[in-house]
């Protein structure tokens, strides 16, 4: 049986763990998909690169306004679909190829591994081998809902749907988190009849109410968005797909051509089976790990979406380099910094997140202040003619430190970076708004009005 000074179990930001520091370690690194991970293959890369194009597809229909007449002629989806995957895919075999044939020290497995015990590992190739040390970077996979007859009906989830043949005319996706409202925005600038279906009475529910509020009443306008709604059965037709929904208006039907299920992703825990190592897990599949990433097990390490809370490709990466350095220097241990861990929504308009939402610092009985201002009142939202978007910070009125901050609009995900800044290096709103210049007539006028209009001494 073969040991090993190191193992890699998936190379999502795992993969980027190996340094010339490590020249001497025997290493193998344990793949059963696509050499990459889900962020490369199937996740923040693709669908921001399709994100883009239906930006561009979506703004003659927003340059009315301006007094443009534009018009999007065609969308090539073969065209576009193949653009995207001729970039990403020969990124991943390229990195196969690396570390299979050109790092001395590693050996690639690809198989789908499962823990024999705390030591050893089946690699799903007919080869067992054992380590010293492990990294579980295994990541998650979609959830797919016990909804009757799903089966027969067949049904794409985000691994499948950017590698349609054609272009559907109409799509329903159920759920409403993080990729349903990308996938919307996508495939209705494409042209494509979008149906969205959630469960509560908003989209994005995990935003701040208002964010989540204004978002919905949103895509209300430009997609069948329909609340409170029980998908209670599949049913195959000629054309697609056919669900039955439970909902405020008691019993109905939606169908389309194609379906994507979006309700969520879960920790790939079982499949490696962690319990054989005595790795303990949270209820919802998640690895347990401390603030080192060190499992229950002192040797064997985790990182990013088999073991986060925040499943987000930055996070994964910061874990993994904390991982490296705990790895590389055993007596100088370091801890992630969990603390203000930003998120966006790419979809139409963006979303931009970073701290607690208003509910939350309610929830947690802290006194607070808000602040909102609307991009319609700076100079660059009139340029827009935008009449939606908004920035809203929550402070602590006893040291004006940030405690929240949350934009939807044009760039959210750009224009809130100062904030995310801010926030980590303990700046406090009054020191930020006024202690340097803020371009005019820029976007960041809408940080820099938000902030002064915080109510603080
Ligand atoms: C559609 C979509 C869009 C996203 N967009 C964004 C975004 O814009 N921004 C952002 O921050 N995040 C985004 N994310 C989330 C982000 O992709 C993930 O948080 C991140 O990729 C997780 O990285 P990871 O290394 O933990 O896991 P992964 O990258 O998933 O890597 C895990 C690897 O382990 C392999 N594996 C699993 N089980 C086994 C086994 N038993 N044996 C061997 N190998 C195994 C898998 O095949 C996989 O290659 C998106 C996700 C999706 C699905
Ligand atoms: N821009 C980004 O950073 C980005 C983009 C895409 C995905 N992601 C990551 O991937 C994760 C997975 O994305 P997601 O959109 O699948 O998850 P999500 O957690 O964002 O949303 C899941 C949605 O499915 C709903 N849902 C759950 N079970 C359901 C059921 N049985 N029936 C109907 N609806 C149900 C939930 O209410 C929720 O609206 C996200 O949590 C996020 O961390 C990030």
């Amino acid at each position: 049986m073969r040991h090993f000074d190191l193992v890699i179990i998936g190379t999502g930001s795992g993969n980027s763990i190996p340094t010339d520091a490590m020249a001497g370690w025997q290493i193998a690194i344990l793949e059963k998909g696509t050499f990459g991970g889900t962020c490369l293959n199937v996740g923040c890369i693709p669908t921001k690169m399709f994100v883009h194009t239906a930006d561009q597809a979506a703004a003659p229909a927003n340059a009315k306004k301006l007094g443009v007449d534009a018009h999007t002629d065609a969308v090539h989806w073969p065209e576009i679909r193949d653009r995207i995957f001729n970039r990403i895919d020969p990124i991943a075999e390229g990195g196969r190829n690396w570390r299979a044939n050109e790092n001395a020290n590693v050996t690639v497995y690809e198989g789908t591994a499962h823990f024999i015990d705390a030591h050893t590992i089946d690699t799903g190739t007919g080869e067992t081998i054992t380590a010293d040390r492990i990294v579980v970077a295994a990541g998650s996979r979609p959830t797919v809902p016990d909804i009757a007859d799903l089966d027969t009906t067949g049904f794409h989830t985000s691994d499948t749907i950017m590698r349609l043949d054609e272009l559907p005319e109409s799509l329903i996706i159920v759920g409403s988190g993080f990729i349903a409202s990308e996938f919307a925005h996508v495939f209705s600038s494409f042209g494509v009849e979008v149906t969205v279906i959630a469960r509560s009475n908003l989209l994005l529910r995990h935003e701040d109410l208002e964010i989540a509020t204004r978002f919905t009443e949103i895509a209300k306008q430009k997609w069948n968005v329909l609340l409170n709604r029980k998908t209670t059965r599949a049913e195959k037709t000629a054309t697609g797909v056919k669900l039955h929904l439970e909902g405020p208006n008691g019993e109905e039907t939606v169908e389309a051509q194609q379906l994507l299920i979006a309700t969520g992703r879960q920790p790939n825990s079982d499949l490696l089976q962690t319990h054989n190592a005595g790795i303990d897990t949270h209820e919802d599949g998640r690895v347990k790990v401390d603030e080192f990433q060190k499992t229950t097990q002192p040797h064997i390490y985790a990182l990013g979406d088999i073991s986060s809370e925040h499943q987000l490709k930055h996070v994964a990466n910061h874990e993994a380099k904390v991982v490296r350095h705990n790895l590389l220097n055993p007596d100088e241990q370091i801890k992630s910094d969990h603390r203000f861990v930003p998120a966006a929504v790419f979809s139409s308009p963006q979303i931009a997140s970073v701290g607690l939402t208003e509910e939350q610092a309610k929830a947690s009985g802290i006194r607070y202040v808000t602040a909102s201002q609307a991009y319609a009142s700076i100079a660059y939202g009139w340029a827009m003619e935008d009449t939606t978007g908004f920035a809203k910070l929550i402070a602590d009125p006893a040291t004006g430190q940030l405690l929240g901050a949350h934009i939807i609009g044009p760039q959210a995900s750009t224009v809130i970076q100062p904030l995310i800044q801010a926030m980590s290096f303990g700046l406090d709103a009054k020191s930020m708004a006024q202690g340097q210049y803020w371009i005019h007539p820029a976007m960041p006028e809408l940080v820099e009005n938000a902030l002064l209009n915080l109510p603080l001494d």
